[in-house]
């Protein structure tokens, strides 16, 4: 369970973010943030995500407070719990798509390769394992970046804009994709644009009016 209690966001150029006085968000929901640009929805994945630790508020994740984490704890938690698919998708254009896929696996220093080969049937993704990221088209580094997401068997799931480079066909089956995978019980978070996606989640959480 995710909660937030009176979270704001001040950033060093004193751009500040209030998010709204609680938002909660249970294990096992599909949830949707939507809101115009620049209101704080990458923010806000990226405080829930725990890779931004300086808003002030509370945040409790499964009722622990994150202030009283380690940095430790934080990177093992991020690690092991949480999957990310950024806007930009991050992806390593030195390594391959399948040692991206697999590269949070070795930094968790886990021997075997997880669910590896059920996601790269997934994603359809076998053919494309040994290419250089800079060949691979938006659609394709979004699905590399899926699988890397989901590698570790994260309970949480934060996509931020996971269809905004796909053609509304691949939007639609990567909205199937994270269906499914709140099907298995995952968290999902997603940040979207679009009405139609936010309106396929079980709940939308609106940032500003
Ligand atoms: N590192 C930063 N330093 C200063 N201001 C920042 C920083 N990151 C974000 N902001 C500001 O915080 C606000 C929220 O940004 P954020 O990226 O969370 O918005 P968003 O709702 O995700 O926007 P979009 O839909 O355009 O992606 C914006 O006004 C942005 O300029």
């Amino acid at each position: 369970m995710i909660e937030l209690i009176n979270v704001t966001k001040k950033f060093e150029n004193k751009n500040t973010i209030v998010f709204p006085n609680k938002i909660i968000i249970n294990s096992g929901e599909m949830v949707a943030v939507i809101g115009k640009s620049g209101i704080g929805k990458t923010t806000l994945l990226n405080i829930i995500g725990l890779l931004d630790r300086k808003e002030s508020g509370s945040y409790f994740l499964n009722k622990q407070d994150t202030k009283l984490l380690t940095e430790k704890e934080v990177s093992t938690l991020r690690n092991k719990s949480i999957g990310f698919v950024f806007q930009d998708f991050k992806l390593i254009d030195d390594l391959t798509p399948k040692q991206n896929i697999l590269l949070p696996r070795r930094i968790g220093k886990m021997k075997s390769d997880g669910d590896f080969e059920k996601l790269i049937e997934i994603f359809q993704l076998r053919s494309l394992l040994d290419n250089s990221i800079s060949e691979l088209s938006g659609g394709q580094k979004q699905r590399v970046a899926f699988a890397r997401a989901m590698i570790m068997s994260p309970s949480i799931i934060l996509a931020d804009e996971p269809t905004g480079s796909l053609d509304s066909n691949n939007a639609l089956i990567m909205l199937d994709y994270l269906k499914q995978l709140n099907k298995m019980g995952t968290t999902i978070i997603t940040v979207t644009h679009d009405k139609d996606i936010a309106l396929q989640h079980n709940k939308i959480i609106q940032l500003g009016d």
